[in-house]
């Protein structure tokens, strides 16, 4: 049974406080010469995660999610400040760690490549002292939604992208995690995978409450599965909040498409301006904290308005805005 009264006095299922990781790497700088040089992949990262709450975790290349990922896991030490997962400090108990959670990279698989899928399960089984009914119970559950039932004698050399990914999830689900770190799960997937494996994941979160943190390039798949998101760029957190106020963050527009009955000089109206113009279609940009409705009340008043709708900005677009933006303290 998982020791789940071990957690922070806040109720935090994982906490990190003013965590940092410095790499010492060494340069070539002439001959013989070598520099050494401090990598600061992670810089004073702080925040919790409550039990069953499914977190995004997203920065440009080289911002720090694998490290951070890996410090979460015990792969590696901190430099630094405080970090605990269930109670446990990752690094130092990283066995006993192992049993609550499960992690899928993206990019790498954790399945025996030459033997039949079922085996890898088989393993888990016996490295993870899973019991009997509830390895059957939870083997059963993933076969059947992640639709594994024809792959499981198949060797995972033999399996398409998205199948070895689905494998990849059972086979860190097997032994019952309360958390489940997912670096870029959907990576290289075709649509209809991307979709079965982002509906497990709602399922499994909906179901089990599993706490889910989420690194990905794919902003749909923040869109579709996280109520909130961090945002990392140089090692710092950028943003911790709801993904609907990126926007905000990143001091984004929205954008009102009005069709008139006729083509018509750009529209004037305060706090907005045309962007773009074609024929009777004009595209204004406002501030996308703004509400649209005195908006659109003074374009009827003063136009002979036929149809309006509203765009939200590119979510690609706001975070690329808080990339070159300024860190939270
Ligand atoms: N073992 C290491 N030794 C030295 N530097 C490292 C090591 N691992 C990571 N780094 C450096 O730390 C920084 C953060 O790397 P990290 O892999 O955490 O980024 P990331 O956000 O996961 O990037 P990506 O999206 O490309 O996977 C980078 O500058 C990287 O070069």
């Amino acid at each position: 049974m998982p020791d789940s009264d071990v957690m922070e006095p806040d109720g935090a299922f994982i906490a990190l406080e003013k965590v940092e990781k410095v790499f010492e790497v060494r340069k070539k700088a002439g001959f013989l010469k070598r520099e050494r040089r401090q990598v600061r992949a992670v810089d004073s990262i702080s925040f919790t995660v409550a039990r069953g709450e499914m977190v995004g975790y997203i920065g440009p290349n080289g911002a720090g999610k694998s490290t951070t990922i890996k410090m979460l896991t015990g792969i590696l030490t901190p430099s630094a400040g405080r970090l605990r997962v269930a109670g446990i400090d990752p690094s130092r108990q990283r066995t006993r760690l192992a049993h609550r959670i499960g992690v899928v990279f993206g990019q790498r698989t954790t399945l025996w490549w030459d033997l039949p899928l079922i085996d890898s399960y088989r393993l888990a089984h016996r490295m993870y002292r899973i019991p009997d009914a509830r390895f059957r119970e939870n083997l059963d559950r993933c076969v059947e939604l992640l639709e594994l039932g024809d792959l499981l004698d198949v060797p995972v050399r033999q399996l398409s992208l998205g199948q070895r990914m689905r494998g990849d999830i059972a086979a860190a689900l097997l032994h019952d995690p309360e958390v489940l770190y997912l670096d870029e799960p959907t990576i290289g997937l075709d649509v209809v995978s991307k979709a079965k494996v982002r509906g497990f994941l709602k399922e499994l979160n909906a179901a089990r409450g599993t706490t889910v943190l989420l690194t990905t390039h794919d902003l749909q798949d923040i869109e579709q599965l996280c109520s909130r998101v961090m945002v990392i760029d140089h090692g710092r957190l950028m943003y911790d909040g709801a993904l609907a106020g990126l926007h905000e963050a990143g001091e984004s527009e929205r954008t009102l498409v009005v069709d008139l009955e006729r083509e018509l000089p750009p529209i004037e109206v305060p706090s907005c301006r045309v962007v773009r113009v074609e024929g009777p279609r004009q595209w204004l940009a406002f501030a996308a904290g703004q509400s649209a409705a005195p908006l659109v009340a003074s374009i009827a008043a003063e136009y002979p308005l036929v149809d309006l709708s509203v765009r939200e900005p590119d979510i690609e677009a706001v975070i690329a805005k808080m990339y070159a933006g300024k860190a939270v303290s």
